[in-house]
């Protein structure tokens, strides 16, 4: 096996020069096979309020430019254990979100089928559930990690049941999700009413708030968290309004008294010996961001999941 082709030289060409694809990897075509990719998915025709995170995915590769070939975070260079690619955008019917969904599945089950681990960029929480559907036909039911600063698990927007707040209720109901073992991090702000915790405990999910992050920090939730999981098949989805909207104004749907990114990204690193299957980082609404806060913060999420998917590569778990 040859060894993978790595991310430009940055001491030959300037990150700030040529294409921008995810840490300067090489497109999928260029390569025989990829382990993991990278996808974007510009869809944001599910949200419910601010509109623009279709722009997510390229804010999001620009942003990724200054990303390096070593995580120091992780003790893995993830470029050079496994062969990851930028393997471009899924592109959906913005005008039909049935539609959209459908394609997505299509479009990510053919990577599920040849073993390539995603890690997809949005566009709108609303992709989490055909990402999750195309993993579950392989996996089975599936443990979930939830970065958010909401549920996701309401049930309908005007009669619509495929939104960005509906992803999760959705998954539950359809089997997909391993109940005994999903999770909430970062929730916090104004509900509809009380019945939506109800009906949320009611799925299954766990919860740890925002405040709980703060007074229990963040080794004592990994370690909740890696104790819950097992070596269940991991699903991560990272909703960036997890954050703080002083680290991700950028968003659609922002909420006060959010994540430091530097509690996002320990949290995560704390998850490194899960048996993790895929992940997306979405919400990421450029309009709204100043000097690449959003887009940044999103890119070292992803770069660290995707150093977490090339940890097991290297050790073949
Ligand atoms: N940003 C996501 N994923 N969901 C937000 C739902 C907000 C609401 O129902 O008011
Ligand atoms: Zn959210
Ligand atoms: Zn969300």
């Amino acid at each position: 096996m040859n060894a993978p082709i790595g991310p430009t030289d940055s001491s030959l060409v300037p990150r700030f020069a040529g294409p921008a694809t995810f840490a300067r990897l090489p497109r999928i075509d260029q390569v025989e096979k990829a382990d993991i990719a990278v996808v974007g998915v510009p869809f944001d025709t599910g949200v419910s309020y601010r509109p623009g995170a279709r722009f997510g995915p390229s804010a999001i590769r620009e942003a990724s430019r200054l990303l390096r070939p070593y995580n120091p975070g992780l003790d893995v260079s993830p470029f050079a254990h496994a062969q990851v690619v930028d393997a471009g955008d899924i592109a959906v019917n913005p005008f039909s979100i049935g539609d959209a969904v459908e394609t997505l599945d299509e479009g990510a089950s053919r990577f599920v089928r040849e073993g390539t681990r995603l890690v997809t960029l949005g566009g709108d929480h609303t992709i989490a559930l055909p990402l999750l559907r195309s993993l579950h036909r392989v996996h089975g039911p599936i443990a979930m990690v939830h970065f958010d600063a909401h549920l996701d698990t309401w049930d309908t927007y005007f009669g619509e049941p495929y939104t960005h707040g509906t992803p999760f209720r959705r998954a539950v109901e359809e089997g997909i999700l391993d109940t005994e073992a999903i999770c909430h991090v970062g929730t916090r702000g104004p509900l509809y009413g009380k019945k939506d915790l109800e009906d949320d405990r009611r799925f299954g999910f766990g919860i740890v708030t925002s405040a709980d992050v703060m007074r229990k920090g963040v080794d004592e939730i990994a370690d909740a968290l890696r104790q819950r999981i097992g070596n269940r098949p991991l699903y991560v989805s990272v909703d960036i309004d997890v954050l703080d909207p002083a680290h991700a104004p950028g968003t659609g749907t922002p909420e006060a008294g959010g994540l430091t990114s530097r509690e996002l990204l320990e949290i995560l690193r704390g998850l490194a010996a899960c048996n993790l299957v895929g992940a997306d980082v979405v919400e990421v609404a450029p309009a709204y961001d100043h000097a690449q806060i959003t887009a940044t913060a999103a890119s070292h999420v992803a770069y660290d999941l995707v150093s977490v998917l090339a940890l097991h590569h290297t050790t073949g778990a």
